[in-house]
């Protein structure tokens, strides 16, 4: 197998890969503005995964898709490998494709069914004109396979004759080919059975390690990006409501609804299980088009005050690197931690 071959890179100082800068991201819809990143800003560094997470509809595949400016930014920027790409024509965005990849959750959907698996993953190849000749293209295809772990003799199949995985690695194959800077993994495991699961989350890290790439990994759920990740950032509502290690994040939350995802997440410990408490966020995530004024999580938030429909809070450092979206970050959460619920007067 050919070595992995580096893109030439453009030393920066701080190795931002890619960033978004106060990003808004809005859909104009019927029903009104769909502010679906609202003020975003991110910086993925060479090498690192990056975990975004937050609930359905919070904007999460919005802001990803920024990335690969597959949805025009409406306010701030984009930048990828060091350069302002967030107004660059359609003609300059085929470079930017191939410096930024995405791996999409539903592989069956992101694969053409009438094309070959050899077809599909050659497609980048010739789009960013990288490979000349058919044989030598063949050729990449092949090194591309046995780098995701699949038999050779697959080039000629289609999709539909390839089980979930199969067509998840085809996919990573695809992303890989171009060679990017970036790869946002949008859900990628979140429609593969189990067992699957692990396996291409083993493979994710495992090309990581050989390859040395860098990931924006989007998920749902905490749980699921924890090991994988060097950082997280918690999103609600078009927002980045706390940002820091895992370790941090999950030692001392600093945002009430931070926590209250982690509250969700079942313990193995038996005894630590029983004594777990779960934080019931009330009603439902209130709608991107209207979205409450001041502290966007204060209508569900277990601990708002007054104060929390006044100010609009930003993200603040609470330790070296763990910042959150709180005007009462911290305590908070520690007064959502107490066994009881809190009385008037009472002391923690
Ligand atoms: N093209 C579009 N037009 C109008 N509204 C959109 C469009 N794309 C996304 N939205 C809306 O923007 C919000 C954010 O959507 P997005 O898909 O980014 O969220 P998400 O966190 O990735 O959720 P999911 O996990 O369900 O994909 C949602 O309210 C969604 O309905």
């Amino acid at each position: 197998m050919t070595e992995y071959a580096a893109v030439p890179r453009q030393r920066e100082p701080a190795e931002v890969v890619a960033e978004l800068d106060r990003l808004n991201v809005w859909f104009p819809t019927r029903a009104g503005v769909v502010r679906a990143v609202d003020g975003v800003s991110l910086r993925i560094r060479r090498g690192e995964t990056l975990g975004l997470v937050g609930e359905s509809g919070s904007g999460k595949s919005t802001a990803g898709l920024a990335l690969l400016r597959l949805v025009d930014p409406s306010a701030g920027t984009v930048r990828v490998a060091g350069q302002d790409v967030t107004r660059w024509s359609r003609r300059r965005l085929r470079a930017l494709r191939r410096r930024v990849a995405m791996v999409f959750q539903d592989p069956q959907a992101s694969l053409d069914p009438r094309r070959t698996i050899g077809a599909s993953i050659a497609e980048p190849l010739i789009v960013h004109r990288l490979v000349d000749g058919a044989a030598a293209r063949r050729q990449r295809v092949a090194e591309l396979l046995d780098l995701v772990g699949l038999r050779r003799e697959l080039a000629d199949r289609h999709p539909h004759e390839l089980s979930g995985g199969q067509r998840q690695r085809v996919g990573i194959a695809r992303a890989l080919a171009g060679e990017p800077d970036l790869i946002v993994l949008d859900e990628p495991i979140a429609s593969l059975d189990l067992s699957v699961q692990a396996q291409i989350m083993n493979l994710l890290r495992r090309l990581q390690r050989d390859l040395g790439l860098t990931y924006l990994f989007i998920a749902h759920d905490l749980a699921a990006v924890e090991h994988m990740s060097d950082r997280l950032a918690v999103m609600y509502l078009g927002r980045i409501v706390e940002t820091g290690t895992p370790a941090q994040i999950w030692r001392r939350p600093a945002h009430p609804y931070t926590a209250a995802l982690l509250s969700a997440i079942p313990v193995a410990d038996p005894q630590v299980e029983r004594r777990r408490r779960r934080i019931i966020l009330r009603g439902d995530v209130p709608s991107p088009v209207d979205p409450p004024a001041g502290c966007r999580f204060r209508t569900r938030c277990p601990q708002a005050r007054a104060e929390c429909a006044e100010t609009d809070p930003v993200l603040v450092e609470v330790d070296p690197g763990h910042r959150a979206a709180c005007l009462f970050a911290g305590d908070a959460v520690r007064a959502m931690s107490v066994t009881e619920p809190r009385r008037a007067g009472g002391s923690d």
